[in-house]
This record gives C-alpha cells, structure tokens and sequence, in this order.
C-alpha cells in the first residue's frame, strides 16, 4: 500500500533540479523593469550562474559569516557528519544562494534547489525528503513563503530525520514514520522575522550577510570583468562599485551594461570616464539610484510632507506591491540613511532632502 503511494506521488511531482527561483518582483511592478533591482530577474540567471563563485576562498567580502561557515565546515567535514543545518538571511542580491553551493562544493556533495513559493503540497516535500543522497545539500530558498503545513512536517525531518506520513483519512488514518538520510538544510530569507521561533531553533548556524564595502565591490567587479574577459582598470571598477547600492548582483548587472557601452561607444577598456558616461546614460547616480529611488523619496518629502507615511499608503501612491518596498528598495535607502522606518511609518532624512535638493522645513531640521 504504502509503496503504491510513493509510486504516484513521485510519479506526478516535477521535481524542482534547476528551478528558476521566485523573485520578488512579480505582477506588474516597475521594480521588475529596474536595473539597479537587487532582486532577481530572468535575464540574471545564465549570466550569474557563470559568476558565480564555487569555493569559499573566492567568495569576496562577508567575513564574519565566512570564518563562522569555514569553522563549521571544517569540524563537520573531520567528524564525517552532515553539516548543522544553516539559515542565510540578509536582503536580495548579497550571495545567498551562492554560499548555499559553495557549502555542498566545500563538502563535496550533492546538491539539490527550491523554493517556499515553488512547494505546494506535502506530496512535494515529502517526494524531494525521501529522495535526498546521504549528506546532501538541500536549498530553500524564501523559506518564509513556505506553508505551515509543510513548515510543521519540516521539523522532525530536521531534528531526527524522520518524516510523518499519514495514510488514509478520517478515524482509519495512520501514521507512518519513515526515516530519512542525513542532510543538511540550507535555507534562504530575506525576512527572518516572518519565521516562527519554533522553525527557527532547528538551525544550528545563523548567518546575516550584510551590504558590501565599496572595495569589496570593486574585487567582485574585477573578478567578473576577469571571468568575462572585459578589460578593465582600478578605477573603472571602482566607479561601477559605487553605483551598486552594496549589492553585488548589481554590480554585475552594471558591469554588463558597461561592457556593451564601452564596446560600442568606447575602445572595449573600461575605465572611470567610460563607466561614468555609460551610467549616466543608463540614469544611474553617484548613490546608485534611479528614477524610481528618486520618485519614492520625492514622494515621501512633496506628498507626505517627509513622512511618516505607512508602508501600504506609500505603495499605493508608487503604484508599487508593498513586498517590494519593503524587501528590495527600502533596506538600502536605511542603510545608507536617506529613509528612516518609524513605528509611525517611513521618513525621508536630511540627505534625502540634500540629495534633491530640497530645503527642510525648519521644523523638521530641528531632529
Ligand atoms: N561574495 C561574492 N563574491 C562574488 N560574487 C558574488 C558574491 N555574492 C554574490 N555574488 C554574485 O551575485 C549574484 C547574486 O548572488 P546570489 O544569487 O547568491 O544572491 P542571493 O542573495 O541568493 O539573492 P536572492 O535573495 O535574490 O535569492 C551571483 O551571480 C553571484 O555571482
């Protein structure tokens, strides 16, 4: 009976190998169409795969998150167990899904992708659960899209791996416990508050990637231009660094476009006065903003008097999903300080008035 079960339900699940992640920027959204985006769009995909580093040691910047997953991957690998399972969080674009393979490469082991979005129901976990090689590398990614239900049925494969299967329904249902080989559960989020405390505590290592450096941007810039073959010199490099609101999946999407711009319009080098033409043409500032960086803030300082203004109104006005506000546009506005988030809703600062060139009402200054 029950091996008749997992005919059917591995005959009719599509396994996700190679799935194309879920970005964020769904439905109509301008987000989608944006070139300095962190978020992911389709167009990314073959070029980043190509980019993308397989060893930690090539993995630039990150530090703190690197030493921490070095150690730990050192001890697993000498004690021949599966690594602890790991939660990666931080915004779009930082390198997520790159450490999640770096991880299986640095173990030498399988690896296997989805996404929260992308599992629909039990059959679809529970296909891919008991399909997992020994130690393998299994990836989540936005994990906080994944349903209760499965969230729930996640744990005890996590804590003992073992995986409740119920048979039948009704007061004739039973459950069956199958075992499951060791793995280790890589999971993504860019929103780890949205994750149950109980979901939580099943990850052994936590690791908050963080926006890049300026310089670190510049060695992912020189290592892409490298893999590419584009020539280009330090400052070059530098000046699209810049520009790339700490995000290394923007820097790469901003060295592309350079490259074409410095291929037609240039001598094929790209150095500071090409990327500086090149961006400038691509309405790209000094900050990395764009139109519509700008449009949020204006936005907020000429309609909302510089905040507060809540989250769900400012979405409204932009014609934009709040999901994207909030996960894509917003965190690099705070860190770079030209947006605070108050409990009252969000503020344009002092450098968003400077950097429009609009004066701050003198009541405003005042804080
Ligand atoms: N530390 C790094 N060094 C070099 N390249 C990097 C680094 N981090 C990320 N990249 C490059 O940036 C691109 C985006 O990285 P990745 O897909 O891992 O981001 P992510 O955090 O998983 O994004 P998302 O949250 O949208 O899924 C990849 O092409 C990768 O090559």
């Amino acid at each position: 009976m029950l091996r008749g079960w997992f005919r059917l339900t591995i005959a009719v699940v599509d396994f996700p190998k190679n799935k194309t992640k879920i970005d964020l920027n769904r439905g109509a959204s301008a987000e989608a169409e944006r070139l300095v985006s962190a978020g992911k769009v389709d167009d990314d995909a073959a070029f980043e795969l190509k980019l993308r580093p397989a060893r930690l040691q090539e993995f630039i910047g990150q530090t703190k998150a690197k030493e921490q997953l070095a150690i730990a991957l050192e001890a697993a690998k000498s004690r021949g167990e599966a690594l602890d399972h790991v939660l990666l969080f931080g915004p779009p674009g930082l390198g997520k899904t790159t450490l999640a393979t770096i991880i299986a490469n640095e173990l030498g082991v399988g690896y296997q992708q989805t996404s929260g979005p992308a599992l629909q129901i039990q059959g679809d976990l529970t296909a891919i659960l008991t399909n997992l090689r020994e130690k393998q590398v299994l990836f989540l990614d936005e994990i906080h899209r994944l349903q209760p239900v499965l969230e729930e049925k996640l744990y005890t494969a996590l804590e003992d791996y073992k995986l409740d299967i119920i048979i039948g329904q009704g007061p004739a249902a039973r459950t069956h416990v199958m075992e499951i080989r060791p793995f280790t559960f890589v999971a993504a989020t860019t929103r780890p508050g949205l994750l149950s405390s109980p979901l939580r505590s099943r990850f052994g290592i936590l690791l908050r990637l963080e926006f890049y450096t300026d310089d670190e941007l510049r060695f992912v810039v020189e290592r892409s231009a490298e893999v590419l073959g584009v020539p280009i010199d330090r400052d070059g490099a530098a000046e699209i660094a810049m520009r790339s609101r700490g995000t290394p999946r923007i820097a790469n999407r901003l060295l592309r476009r350079v490259r074409d711009y410095a291929q037609v319009r240039g001598q094929g080098v790209i150095d500071r006065p090409t990327a500086n033409a090149a961006l400038s043409l691509l309405e790209v500032d000094a900050h990395g903003f764009d139109e519509l960086d700008r449009r949020l803030l204006r936005t907020i300082i000429e309609k909302y008097d510089g905040g507060p203004v809540g989250l769900n109104t400012l979405a409204a006005a932009l014609a934009e999903e709040q999901d994207a506000l909030e996960e894509v546009y917003e965190p690099f506005l705070i860190q770079i300080g030209f947006l605070d988030r108050t409990p009252r809703g969000r503020v344009a600062t002092r450098l968003a008035y400077e950097h429009l060139g609009i004066e701050m009402p003198r009541k405003l200054s005042l804080f």
